[in-house]
């Protein structure tokens, strides 16, 4: 649990840190104008872009130690049952390093890049559509429009990167027992092939009920730090 808060935290801060900076070199307009001098939604984009793909790179390791840590299904404390492959994090580390090495730490860190370059885009491009469609020209968004905003953008960001999400947990957890997959088009491939269409969408519905409150307060701390910063 401390594991993916913790992940959770660093990741934030660098995709908001990444996505605010760039917006201000490619707007040149400082924070307290934003609402009164918007950005365009291409500049917002490619802001959002960036940001989700600076993000990719620092998420990979710590994606992957979550994904396998989550698949773990031997019970922990039952006498007499198989002892779980990794007992922690920094074991989990440990042993993918030892045996996949430094590239076994950065698998599926390709197939992350993809998902969040593109939908990182278009989150912030929702966050920033939804506030101005419900806020008269030229003012602060309320507290409740940037809640919903977050909460839409968050379930945005899920609807367009799911299909990928699928095909990134699953390269991470290939290899385990034997590969199954020669890259992520094989995967694609093979995982339609046996499953149909609806497996690219596995998964979308809890993902956007838990989306929605998270990013709900995550966009509302954001401005919050923003204002009192600004
Ligand atoms: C890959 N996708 C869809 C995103 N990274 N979307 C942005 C939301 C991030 C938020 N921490 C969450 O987990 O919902």
């Amino acid at each position: 649990m401390s594991f993916p808060i913790a992940s959770i935290a660093l990741v934030n801060s660098v995709l908001f840190g990444v996505y605010s900076n760039v917006l201000l070199v490619l707007t040149a307009t400082p924070y307290q104008e934003r609402w009164t001098h918007p950005a365009m939604y291409t500049d917002i984009f490619l802001a959002g872009c960036m940001g989700g793909f600076v993000q990719s790179y620092c998420l990979g390791p710590f994606d992957l130690i979550k994904v396998r840590l989550q698949n773990q299904t031997e019970p922990r404390l039952k006498p007499g049952s198989p002892q779980p492959r990794y007992r922690g994090p920094l074991h989990c580390m440990a042993s993918i390093l030892q045996k996949e090495g430094v590239q076994g730490l950065l698998r599926g860190s390709g197939t992350l890049m993809l998902r969040d370059t593109p939908t990182l885009g278009i989150y912030f491009v929702t966050y920033e559509w939804f506030c101005r469609y419900s806020t008269p020209k030229g003012q602060e968004p309320s507290s409740t429009t940037v809640l919903v905003a977050g909460g839409f953008a968050g379930i945005a960001s899920w609807v367009t990167a799911t299909p990928l999400d699928v095909i990134k947990c699953r390269m991470q957890m290939d290899g385990l027992k034997e590969r199954l997959y020669r890259g992520v088009v094989h995967c694609m491939a093979s995982s339609l092939r046996q499953e149909g269409p609806g497996v690219f969408f596995r998964g979308l519905t809890i993902n956007s009920a838990r989306a929605f409150p998270v990013n709900a307060v995550t966009f509302l701390s954001y401005e919050y730090l923003l204002r009192w910063w600004g």
